[in-house]
């Protein structure tokens, strides 16, 4: 109730700011404001010498997690669903300077000048530009698709995803990267900005804002080919992406998946197996409470994930619930039928 009183509080004050700004159409204060508005919320900071991904401060993240959630559902207080830091509202923009209403038309004049003139010389040297890796929303991933191999494995909690990732990369030399263990790592990191955060979202079994998990994806990537020499091209992504937005971003910035496996397992038995893991575990979150609500963001949260995938026949789903042994097989007998010697 708090936290859809607070995000009714931010829409009213939004709409305030928005009416007072309009009021002054000053030119600067105009382009100064759609800046703010079309300022890209995934502004990466990239390493020339190492290409490694720099993550932004955890507050600048919490800031803009709330910037990307629809304004309903934008939670300031600490009741928030996806993050237990004390978040304050963002504060009201400053008043403008000149309250007199002035509005001045040569800027826009000048802005529709210059976009009309680059449209067309884009237009014209449209016809001479080579053809690029760039998807449709204009990005070029790190990573060519025909040069690196990308699987997704999906599950619930305890479905068997390690287990089965161990197995794959000693028959098939795959690289198994889990966003899990990299958050845990990146948790443990001394001097790390993000350890609290980590833990946090872990405890509660929610969702790591998605600019952590990709940028530690991108890097453990990046680190494995450079050591390799480029002999180890194929990932195993385990545990990810849990939400639609980290599909969506990690396809477009770090290299599009080329399918998703899938392990379909009851939560009774996922449950079971979990509470006997966390008997010699050491995890956090293997606990009967902290697996109810990893459970519920499963089925609220990535769950939509796997239905993203499957209208786009990109997923091969295997049943989980036998042994270990038999699930294996099942998994290399689909693996094979759609990868063939790709495996
Ligand atoms: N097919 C299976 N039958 C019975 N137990 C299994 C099976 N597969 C894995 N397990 C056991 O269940 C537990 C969870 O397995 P695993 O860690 O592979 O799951 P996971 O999907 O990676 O879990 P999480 O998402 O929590 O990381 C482990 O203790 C593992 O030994
Ligand atoms: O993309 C991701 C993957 C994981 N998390 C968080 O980590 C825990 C544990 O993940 P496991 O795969 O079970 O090891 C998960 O419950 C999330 O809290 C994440 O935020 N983003």
């Amino acid at each position: 109730m708090a936290a859809t009183a607070s995000g009714r509080h931010a829409w009213r004050q939004l709409m305030r700011d928005t009416s007072r700004r309009s009021v002054s159409t000053n030119g600067s204060n105009f382009l100064r404001y759609q800046q703010q508005l079309y300022r890209s919320p995934f502004s990466r900071q990239v390493s020339s010498s190492s290409g490694r991904v720099a993550l932004r401060s955890p507050s600048s993240l919490l800031r803009q997690q709330q910037q990307q959630q629809p304004l309903g559902q934008r939670l300031y207080s600490s009741e928030s669903s996806q993050g237990s830091g004390n978040t304050t509202p963002p504060p009201p923009p400053p008043p403008p300077k000149n309250s007199r209403s002035q509005v001045k038309f040569w800027p826009f004049v000048v802005v529709i000048a210059l976009g009309s003139g680059g449209y067309m010389l884009l237009v014209n040297n449209r016809k001479e530009m080579p053809p690029t890796d760039k998807n449709a929303q204009g990005a070029t991933p790190a990573f060519s698709p025909s040069e690196v191999t990308v699987l997704f494995v999906l599950g619930g909690p305890g479905a068997g995803k390690g287990t089965q990732c161990a197995r794959l990369v000693n028959d098939y030399h795959f690289k198994h990267l889990s966003a899990g263990d990299l958050l845990r790592a990146e948790q443990n990191r001394p001097g790390s900005q993000y350890g609290q955060l980590i833990k946090d979202y872990i405890k509660d079994g929610l969702i790591v804002p998605m600019e952590v998990t990709v940028a530690l994806l991108e890097n453990a990537m990046r680190d494995t080919i450079t050591e390799s020499k480029g002999a180890t091209n194929k990932f195993l992504i385990d545990g990810f992406p849990r939400k639609m937005d980290q599909a969506l971003k990690f396809e477009e910035i770090v290299c599009p998946a080329k399918l998703v496996l899938f392990y379909d397992c009851p939560e009774a038995e996922m449950e079971r197996r979990l509470l006997e893991r966390g008997k010699t575990s050491g995890r956090a979150d293997d606990n009967a409470e902290s697996i109810r609500k990893r459970f519920r963001t499963f089925v609220e949260t990535s769950m939509p994930v796997v239905d993203h995938y499957e209208k786009e026949n990109r997923v091969v789903k295997v049943d989980a619930t036998a042994t270990p042994d038999k699930v294996y097989a099942t998994t290399q007998e689909k693996l094979k039928n759609v990868l063939g010697d790709k495996l």
